[in-house]
């Protein structure tokens, strides 16, 4: 039997180093359908939390959930296969592999192993990111803003159902923010849960379906909001 999905939620996370509460009670929930934003301040804990949702780090207390279920002691590569992805604000590409190959990557990391299923991801993400004329370059030889989109598609070539962006628009231009923003709202309308940490205010005002404001390890503020319309071009 399919679960029911709910989506991912963090309850009363606590992650401490040494003095440091990076979260102090953080409780998130990031349902399907939906994008989800976190803003912030430097320092106010929302790479740790991505870190605890998405495996790479262990709360102190809490929980993490992933359609009802417990997930806050299984490793990353269990919650990839769950449908679990995320990108990273520090490119994870692989700079010597050519764009069909990193995306080949990201399928097989989410357990997509059988080429023909892996060639079906990254014939699906080339398409769903623009980045046909590019899939047999070497990464490490495309301009940043590429490199974003193809680190998105990383996460994607894997179909996941929950999604974790840190900071997506970082050095995109006007057209690639389009993209991106059309994307984005495509894959929360297919079902996706998509969790946004992102510092363009504008791009989080058309798109998100909530915002959610955390300070010094809390999240202090949320509100819901009607995403804005996003420019059909
Ligand atoms: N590995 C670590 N060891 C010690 N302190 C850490 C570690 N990681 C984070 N911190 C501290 O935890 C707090 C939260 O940091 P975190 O990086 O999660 O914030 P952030 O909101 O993601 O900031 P930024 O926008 O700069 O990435 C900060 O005080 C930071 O110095």
């Amino acid at each position: 039997m399919t679960p029911e999905r709910t989506g991912l939620s963090a309850r009363l996370l606590v992650r401490r180093y040494g003095g440091v509460a990076a979260l102090d009670g953080v409780s998130l929930d990031v349902p399907p359908g939906r994008i989800t934003a976190l803003t912030g301040p430097n320092g106010a804990g929302k790479s740790t939390l991505f870190r605890c949702l998405s495996g790479a780090e262990r709360p102190d207390a809490g929980q993490v959930l992933l359609d009802g279920r417990d997930i806050t002691h299984l490793p990353e590569y269990t919650r990839a296969r769950l449908g679990l992805a995320r990108t990273f604000q520090q490119l994870a590409v692989f700079p010597g592999l050519t764009v069909a190959d990193n995306l080949r990557v990201g399928a097989e990391q989410a357990g997509r192993r059988s080429p023909r299923d892996a060639d079906f991801a990254v014939a699906r993400a080339l398409r769903q990111l623009g980045l046909e004329s590019v899939a047999e370059r070497s990464a490490g030889t495309l301009p940043t803003g590429t490199l974003r989109l193809l680190e998105l598609g990383r996460a994607l070539a894997g179909d996941p159902t929950v999604l974790l962006l840190d900071e997506p628009a970082a050095g995109l231009d006007a057209d690639e923010t389009e993209l991106l923003a059309q994307l984005l709202t495509a894959l929360a309308e297919d079902g996706r849960a998509v969790l946004l940490v992102e510092h363009d205010r504008e791009l989080v005002d058309r798109i998100a379906h909530s915002v959610h404001t955390m300070t010094a390890g809390r999240i202090d503020e949320a509100s819901e909001q009607l995403p804005g319309a996003v420019d059909e071009r």
